[in-house]
Parts: structure tokens; C-alpha cells; sequence
């Protein structure tokens, strides 16, 4: 049986290349060099290139050293590709109008997306300074909501691999097959077991396209360099019934490995992930399902620099949408009452950021914790209910009498902010909107649930039954709202405006764990952000043009914070933070590919005796 992912045809860009593996196996664990024998293998390893081993045309042909016509003459004629290229000379900036012809010339988004997968393995710098400097417009489609999409059909769509895939089978060789990755200087890694794909569900194996995008923010927001990122895919099967029988799926065709074989291949993971690349290693968690999230997020997080970007970073970028918020509301954070659609591992980490901020604001927890009420499919977290509040929620349970109606809740609890985190597209109805007109003048509504089909309501629907009167934030992005005359640009409360940030900073100082503290940081810092003009067009984020100034601040204050608390390794610690954290980053521009020519005088200092007759027979 095809599933229906598979079954819809699609019409893309030849994205085929040579499938050469990479040079340097050079471990920095055993520090081993080998020199691989094989004449096609040649040693580019992050920003090392030896030229000896390097072969002309592996210039056009490695997407980390080709320009394509932008090589220059001389160029051309020193490293040997003279005649491989057309007679013109193009500079970068050509290049970025071509592309963006081509790409406008599609009108799917997943066809623009594959152009952008195909840029990005025939010539990486262009594609990420591409990227970089058109954020409003590619973000969308090699992240949120396409890439989604992307992972659907990722069957149909898969050509030449990116990052590694790591299977339960692999239990007890998960370090050898990270020795099989060439670089030797990664510094963080992405990883998925696909169960949760945004609000997509399990998509297994075909999850990997979210490593690989997160990954692209790091680089084209952080300017993190992209050797030192590692997407991974961790495949324990699917439970997923149509991708089990799809023909096209990539993945281990089997149900879930579940329990103590689970655990013990997590944990065998982690280890083998510092032990390849160090103690320091970031290492994200990204969209693994509610029964694993919180509690691998507990296990891990003191004993290794790790995080989980739908709990914390989803909670930091919700908690900066709140606090900007507070300049239109004119309610403290601790004047609210919060109301969440879902009671997973987004809402209790949005719920718990929130309470540390109101207690900031001089709440116990206690009071923070009251202000928070909860709703799952079992109706509202009550310690009434049949089968009371689940263990992982237990902090926002609360003693009164169980509901099952949302739209009843809404109206009896009366929240000024309401926050979806469900994965249930539409669930915020028109009757719980204008409830929320209702409860309070300026309602705070969150619609965080991606892709777009899966937000719990669009922002007009939010504008249009509020008069007007609602601050909402949506975590895939909406075309502008119009509203009496007016138009408003609602912002995006993603992770993106988060975790290349907090990466950046974690990786630049050598951070050995990531406090909760850091993503109040990395969240007040990000509402600072927020102009009167933003919010003036009903944004409670700064515009997407400029989250690489936002992300690169987090990253400072974040760097900041590393070495007051002592979690740095860096040291002594520098001078001048800024300056260093800049120093990390990646050059999106060309750089000379011309051999270095130096000065080099051999001097005769000494007076040589002459050559003495060799005595036989010694
Ligand atoms: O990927 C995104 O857009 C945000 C996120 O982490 C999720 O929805 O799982
Ligand atoms: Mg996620």
C-alpha cells in the first residue's frame, strides 16, 4: 500500500552528485591519523584543506571549497580547473541573483526546497549566505512549515545523504559509526528518533529533515560553521502503520523499540557522542515524543551540555512573546492567568519557564504554579478527574471540579493568556476566541503548534473574533492580518529565535551544561529585541530580518552567563566576549582558493666541511 505521502507526484530538481565520502578520518579520541589510499578521497576537513591531497576538479566538485564562475582566472589556472568553467567570471553577488531567480521561478514550496537542498550540496557557502541574507524568505521553506512537508515525502524526495543515520541494530557500535563521520571537529549535534515531528507525529526515519534544518539555522542565524554541526537520526523503527507500508520508506521497517533496549541505546548515544567529539559537545534533542522528552531531559541535562529545544527552547521564545507582551497588556506575568491547549512536553516547558518568571517577579512557586491551569485530552488537569493529573504535569493539577468542554473551561476559568500547544489545528474555535475577548481587554493568544495545518487557530481567525483586540503569536509563520483598515504582522513564537543563539554561546565558551537560568537569559534577552514599532503592528517578536543580530546577542549574554556561573572551559576567559564570540563565526563570503606564496631565503650560515671519505667496512 503507498501511503498518501508517497503517492502524490511531484515534479523536482536533479539534485545527483558524485557520492564521495569525505577524507580525514582523524580521531580525536584514539588520535589516529590515516591517509585513506583511495585516490577519489582527498583531505577537506572543516576549515582545513590540504592541498596536496586535493584535486583541481574536487574544487567544483567539493561543496565546501567550489565557487563555480566565481573562481578567478588565476584561480583557475593555479588549482588546475582551467577550461572546467565557462569563460565568465561572476562575483558571489550574481550568484545570490541566479538563485534567486530559479527559486522564484517554483511555485511549490517543496520544489524551492530541494533547490535550496541542492544549492546547499553543490556549493555550501553560497547557499548559506543565501540564506543568511534572505532569512524573510527562505526561512519558511528550509524550515517551518516546508520542511515539514519535506520530511512527509521524504521517501520520494531522498537523493544524496546528510548526517548519519544510526539504527537500533547498531547497539554496541554506535562509536564506530561515528568514527565514520568525517569531520573531526563537530560541535554539536541535532538528533531526532522521529516519534514527534513537529505536530506531525511519527514519522520515523523520515524525520531527519529537521536535524538537517535546525542545523542550517545554526549556520545561517549563528553563523556557526557547518563542519562543526552533525544532524542525526536515530531509528528504533516507527509505529507509524502507513509508513510501514509504504514502499518508499527509508527507515527500519519494524515497530518502535521501546523500554530498557530503548534506554540503553540512548544512553550508549550519549556516551559515544563525547567520547568521539569530548565532554563539551552540545547535543540537542529535537522532537522526540512526550514519553521520552521530559524524562531523557532529566537524565541527561547535569551530566551532559544538552537540551531539548521543543521543551526549553520552545519555552524561552514563548516566555520573551509574554514578557514583550506585558508592554501592551500593562499585566505583570504574574497578573495573568494562563491557560494551556495540551499538557506535553512544549506546554509544561512554557508552563515552568513562566512560573521561574513570575517568581522573579517576587511569587513563590507556589502562587506562580496556581496561576497555571492545564487542559489535555482528558479534559482540565484536575486531581478530580478519573485517573487524575499525569505524573509529568503534576505541578499544574489543581483541586476543582473536572471539565471536559474546552470552550467551557475557557469561559469558567477566564485565562488572559491562552497558549495551544495541542498539535490540534483549529482547536481554538471561534466561541473560545470571543471568549477570550470576553475575559480580558488585551488577550494574550499563543497558536505554537506546528506545521501551519496544525496551529490551533490562524491569526485573522485570532483578530477577526477578538475585535481586534488579541496579541497573538503563531509558531509556523501567517501572511498579515487584516483588520479594520489595518494590517498587522504577527510574529512567530519558534524555537528559531532560541537555540542558534543559545548553541552559539554554549559552544563558543566550551559550556559543559545548560542551566534553565540560560533560556530566561536567552528569553529576556530576545524581548529586549522588541521595538514600539513591532508591537505598534501587533509583533511581539522582532522582524525575522533580524534574528541574526538577536541570535548573536543571546549568544553574548549567554557567554556571559557561562562564565558567572562557571560552566565555561574557555579560559582564561576573554577580554572582550563580543569579540570572541564573533571571532567563532563563519565567513559566508568566498575566500581566496590561491596557493599561499611566501618569502623563504635559505641562509648558509655555517662553513660546511667538505665531504670526508667514507671508511669500508663499517
Ligand atoms: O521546528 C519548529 O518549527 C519548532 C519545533 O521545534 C517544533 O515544532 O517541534
Ligand atoms: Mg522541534
Amino acid at each position: 500500500m503507498f501511503s498518501t505521502a508517497s503517492k502524490s507526484l511531484l515534479c523536482c530538481t536533479s539534485a545527483i552528485g558524485p557520492n564521495r565520502a569525505l577524507a580525514s578520518i582523524l580521531s580525536k579520541s584514539s588520535s589516529v591519523i590515516s591517509v585513506p589510499q583511495n585516490r577519489d578521497y582527498h583531505e577537506v576537513t572543516g576549515n582545513i584543506i590540504c592541498p596536496n591531497v586535493v584535486r583541481g576538479i574536487d574544487h567544483l566538485r567539493d561543496p565546501r571549497l567550489n565557487k563555480g564562475l566565481a573562481f578567478t582566472l588565476e584561480e583557475r589556472q593555479a588549482l588546475g580547473i582551467h577550461g572546467l568553467l565557462a569563460a565568465k567570471f561572476k562575483t558571489q553577488e550574481e550568484q545570490l541573483d541566479i538563485c534567486r531567480i530559479s527559486i522564484d521561478r517554483y511555485e511549490d514550496n517543496l520544489n524551492k526546497y530541494l533547490y535550496l537542498v541542492e544549492l546547499q550540496d553543490r556549493n555550501e557557502k553560497l547557499f548559506f549566505r543565501l540564506l543568511a541574507e534572505n532569512i524573510e524568505k527562505y526561512l519558511p521553506i528550509v524550515y517551518t512549515p516546508t520542511v515539514g512537508l519535506a520530511c512527509q515525502r521524504f521517501g520520494l524526495i531522498y537523493r544524496r545523504p546528510r548526517g548519519l543515520f544510526i539504527t537500533i541494530n547498531d547497539k554496541g557500535h554506535i562509536f564506530n559509526i561515528l568514527k565514520n563521520w568525517p569531520e573531526p571537529d563537530v560541535r554539536a549535534i541535532v538528533f531526532t528518533d522521529g516519534e514527534r515531528i513537529l505536530g506531525l507525529g511519527d514519522l520515523g526515519a523520515y524525520g531527519m529533515g529537521i536535524p538537517v534544518g535546525k542545523l542550517s539555522l545554526y549556520t545561517a542565524l549563528a553563523g556557526i560553521k557547518p563542519h562543526q554541526c552533525l544532524p542525526i537520526t536515530l531509528d528504533v523503527g516507527t509505529d507509524n502503520q502507513d509508513l510501514l507500508e509504504d514502499p518508499l520508506y527509508i527507515g527500519l521497517r519494524q515497530k518502535r523499540a521501546r523500554g530498557k533496549e530503548y534506554d540503553e541505546f540512548i544512553d550508549e548515544f550519549m556516551e559515544a557522542c563525547v567520547q568521539r567529539y569530548g565532554q563539551n559537545t552540545l547535543l540537542q534533542f529535537e522532537d522526540f515524543a512526550l514519553i521520552n522528552a521530559g524524562r531523557l531531559l532529566k537524565k541527561y541535562r547535569n551530566k551532559y551540555c544538552t537540551f531539548n529545544d521543543d521543551i526549553q527552547g520552545t519555552a524561552s521564545v514563548a516566555v520573551a512573546g509574554l514578557m514583550a507582551a506585558v508592554r501592551v497588556t500593562k499585566r505583570k506575568l504574574s497578573e495573568n492567568i494562563y491557560l494551556f491547549l495540551g499538557a506535553g512536553s512544549a506546554a509544561n516547558g512554557i508552563a515552568s519557564l513562566t512560573v521561574a518568571a513570575m517568581v522573579a517577579e517576587g511569587l513563590t512557586e507556589q502562587q506562580a504554579q496556581e496561576r497555571v491551569y492545564m487542559f489535555d485530552v482528558d479534559g482540565l488537569l484536575s486531581t478530580r478527574r478519573e485517573g487524575g493529573v499525569p505524573e509529568h504535569a503534576k505541578a499544574f493539577g489543581k483541586n476543582i471540579e473536572p471539565e471536559k468542554d474546552f470552550e467551557a473551561c475557557v469561559a469558567k476559568i477566564k485565562p488572559s493568556c491562552l497558549i495551544g500547544c495541542s498539535t490540534v489545528g483549529g482547536a481554538f474555535t471561534s466561541n473560545v476566541l470571543q471568549q477570550m475577548a470576553k475575559n480580558t481587554d488585551r488577550p494574550v493568544i499563543f497558536a505554537l503548534s506546528n506545521p501551519t495545518s496544525k496551529a490551533e487557530c490562524t491569526a485573522q481567525a485570532a483578530y477577526d473574533n477578538t475585535e481586534g483586540r488579541c496579541i497573538f503569536a503563531s509558531g509556523s509563520p501567517f501572511p498579515p492580518v487584516k483588520y479594520n483598515g489595518k494590517e498587522y504582522h504577527t510574529g512567530q513564537g519558534n524555537n528559531s529565535y532560541i537555540f542558534p543563539g543559545i548553541a552559539l554561546g554554549v559552544i563558543a565558551t566550551a559550556t559543559h551544561h545548560i542551566p534553565e537560568t540560560m533560556f530566561l537569559t536567552a528569553a529576556r534577552t530576545l524581548a529586549h529585541y522588541v521595538s514600539e514599532e513591532d508591537l505598534a503592528i501587533g509583533r511581539i517578536y522582532p522582524s525575522l530580518a533580524e534574528l541574526k543580530e538577536v541570535s548573536v546577542n543571546i549568544a553574548i549574554e549567554v557567554a556571559k552567563m557561562a562564565y558567572d556561573e562557571g560552566l565555561a572551559s574557555v579560559y582564561p576567559e576573554p577580554k572582550d566576549l563580543s569579540k570572541h564570540v564573533h571571532n567563532q563565526m563563519y565567513n559566508f563570503h568566498y575566500e581566496s582558493s590561491m596557493p599561499v606564496v611566501w618569502d623563504w631565503k635559505p641562509e648558509e650560515k655555517f662553513n660546511v666541511r667538505p665531504i670526508q671519505p667514507v671508511p669500508k667496512n663499517i
